[in-house]
């Protein structure tokens, strides 16, 4: 994978840097610098204990992991959070807690989330006289399910094996 130096400063010296868990992956892990409790349906912004500096023409954002999603219900609710290049402040994350029932609970140093640093463009948007004067395409101006539902595989299964399943 190729690389892309970004200046970090630790605001919180006591925290880990952001780092990847596999090579490979594509997000860095963020972690929260303080204890926190989100009861259900609940936010929580937290920081993350490092502000950064990215090269111009990339940007980074700010997903949830799959695993606190999946376990307790943690996600963030701008997902994915955007970081500008020129952003020199702490990242900070804007937890939920999407569990009807029990609250989240974290501890400074957990990995909460992950950045996921991409190069951007800047469109330069040149206006045209009427819809009718843009580029005809496939799919034209259908959308929000035309080209079908979810239930494709479902109608054709048998009945017994229409429900999705979670369980181990
Ligand atoms: O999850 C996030 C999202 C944003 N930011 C910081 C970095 C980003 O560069 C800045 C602005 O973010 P955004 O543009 O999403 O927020 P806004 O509400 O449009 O604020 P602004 O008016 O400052 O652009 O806030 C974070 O720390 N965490
Ligand atoms: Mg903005």
């Amino acid at each position: 994978m190729s690389s892309v130096e970004v200046l970090l400063s630790r605001l919180d010296p006591g925290i880990p840097l952001p780092s990847y868990a596999r090579p490979g992956d594509a997000g860095a892990d963020l972690v929260t610098t303080v204890d926190v409790v989100i009861e259900p349906g609940e936010r929580a912004v937290v920081g993350t204990g490092v502000a950064i500096a990215l090269p111009e023409g990339f940007a980074g954002f700010v997903h949830p992991r799959s695993g606190l999603a999946a376990r307790v219900g943690l996600s963030v609710v701008n997902t994915p959070g955007t970081i500008d290049a020129g952003y020199r402040g702490e990242i900070k994350i804007c937890l939920i807690n999407h569990d009807l029932r029990e609250p989240v609970v974290l501890t400074r140093g957990d990995r909460i989330a992950q950045l996921v640093v991409q190069r951007v463009e800047h469109a330069v948007f040149r206006e045209v006289g009427s819809v009718a004067e843009l580029p005809e395409s496939e799919r034209g101006a259908g959308g929000y399910g035309s080209t079908g539902g979810h239930g494709v595989l479902a109608a054709q299964a048998p009945a017994g094996a229409r429900q999705g399943t979670t369980e181990g």
